[in-house]
């Protein structure tokens, strides 16, 4: 007899062992409930006390990391560039600014970390990273101006950039480290925001990107690994800047990505693991994206759904997969300007100016309230989920995960929504961002202005 059917007719029979995963997610569970509980019962005026964005004590919190960043501290020694950008970013936000001074100090510490031979380190004197030269170029947008802008070596960053770049088509992080997703991310993010990116850059991207996108659906951190929220961030992203989005299986991209959020209304990075404030972003900000790609989705789902005769398949396959190695013409869709090869230069700013309001394919809601009641420290800082200790990391990408929920309904990337959109106050507003680079998005315009009229 079956463990099932002997529960059935004896029902003193001893429940299956759990395993650590599901006591894992039930605990998670609880802990969530409980607070959802608590904030059900209680008055309006006290729901409203904790949806509330602890913005100072979030300033105090990021203040504080800015002064351990300007003092030595070795620990994140090869992490540095990575805390500007989250405690910088995070204070972009949330719409506050810092002195002349330190932002003076943290362009002059970056420039230590730049490397006479292009790209920037984890600290200064360090061997050049592709994910820290994003975190850095990131940073420097962020604090904006001619002497941030200009810090910037291109020059040596493309070269940097061809020395990562790899036959088949991804690049390596740093010289012999590992290739994956983030570094294609990284690499073309970067040489977007620049004006820096070309053929030789984004040949082959397409097809190794490809090679990620697993049987569920999302994209992995390379091929033959497991679909995950970060990863597929990155995926997308690339894919779309490089112009080559229409290549990747966007149906089953979507199933699985928004089936990503669960009953505790924040998002899992992948399947049956524990929801995490992080994917706030990762996953909230794939959906994002695949929100604006709804006229290629629905294309691919019309020629899939298409009872095709035997000769008829291959030509339709080609249609979905795209045909050569990148930018192919399939016309034009929201914000990624699919025409030609060499329109890849403005796709991150057509991805803005081409924004029409459409409906997310998440709960903007349900993700608001996960951030603020259960990713929030009071205190100040967010994180991961109750019980674990605020960072700057989960501050970083739970602010840039609510930024993205609260204009998702909106017209134009920036234009305010409706207060009924913006779970809380209407003061717990952030400021919007660009969703593939996840910039503040006047830092960014100000960035495309002085990369693309300078030269
Ligand atoms: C731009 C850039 C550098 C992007 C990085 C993207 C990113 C967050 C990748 C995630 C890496 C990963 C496999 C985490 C799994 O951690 P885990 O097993 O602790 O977490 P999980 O249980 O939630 O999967
Ligand atoms: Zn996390």
């Amino acid at each position: 007899m079956s463990e099932e059917s002997e529960r059935d007719t004896n029902p003193a029979a001893a429940p299956p062992c759990p395993t650590v995963s599901q006591r894992d997610q039930w605990m998670v569970e609880s802990q969530v409930f409980q607070i959802y509980q608590l904030f059900a019962t209680i008055p309006g005026s006290a729901q409203n006390l904790m949806l509330e964005l602890q913005r100072d004590n979030h300033m105090q919190y990021l203040s504080k990391g800015l002064r351990h960043l300007s003092s030595a501290f070795s620990v994140l020694d090869a992490n540095r560039p990575w805390l500007c950008y989250w405690i910088f970013h995070s204070i972009a936000l949330l719409g506050e600014s810092v002195d002349d001074e330190l932002e003076d100090n943290t362009i002059d510490f970056l420039n230590r970390c730049q490397d006479p031979n292009g790209g920037y380190a984890g600290g200064p004197g360090q061997m050049p990273h592709i994910a820290t030269t994003y975190a850095a170029v990131n940073t420097l947008i962020t604090l904006g101006g001619q002497k941030s802008l200009a810090s910037i070596n291109r020059d040596k960053l493309y070269g940097f950039l061809r020395r990562m770049k790899q036959s088949n088509g991804g690049f390596r992080m740093h010289d012999e480290g590992e290739i994956d997703v983030r570094a294609c991310y990284t690499a073309i993010s970067v040489a977007s925001v620049l004006n820096i990116l070309d053929d030789e850059l984004i040949k082959n991207v397409g097809d190794y990107i490809l090679s990620c996108q697993t049987y569920e659906g999302g994209i992995a951190g390379e091929p033959g690994s497991e679909a995950h929220g970060g990863y597929t961030f990155c995926g997308l992203a690339t894919m779309i800047l490089i112009g080559e989005v229409n290549r990747l299986d966007l149906p089953r991209l979507v199933d699985w990505a928004v089936f990503r959020q669960g009953k505790e209304c924040g998002f899992q990075g992948r399947t049956n693991k524990l929801v995490d404030g992080c994917y706030s972003f990762w996953q909230g900000g794939a959906v994002a994206l695949l929100q604006r790609l709804s006229s290629i989705i629905n294309k691919q789902m019309e020629e899939a759904s298409q009872t095709f005769t035997i000769s008829d398949v291959s030509e339709a396959k080609e249609s979905l997969d795209g045909t050569s190695s990148h930018a192919t013409c399939h016309g034009k869709h929201e914000g990624t300007s699919q025409s030609c090869s060499a329109d890849y230069k403005s796709i991150g700013y057509n991805f803005i100016n081409e924004w029409r309001a459409q409906e997310p394919l998440f709960h903007s809601i349900a993700l608001q309230q996960y951030i603020l009641l259960c990713a929030q420290d009071q205190a100040g800082g967010l994180r991961d989920k109750p019980g674990k200790r605020r960072d700057h990391y989960h501050t970083c990408y739970c602010l840039s995960g609510l930024s993205l929920c609260q204009y998702s309904w909106s017209k134009h990337p920036d234009s305010p929504p409706l207060p009924n959109l913006v779970l809380g106050p209407y003061s717990n507003l952030l400021e919007p961002i660009h969703p593939l680079f996840n910039v503040v998005l006047d830092r960014y315009r100000e960035a495309h202005e002085f990369f693309f009229t300078e030269s």
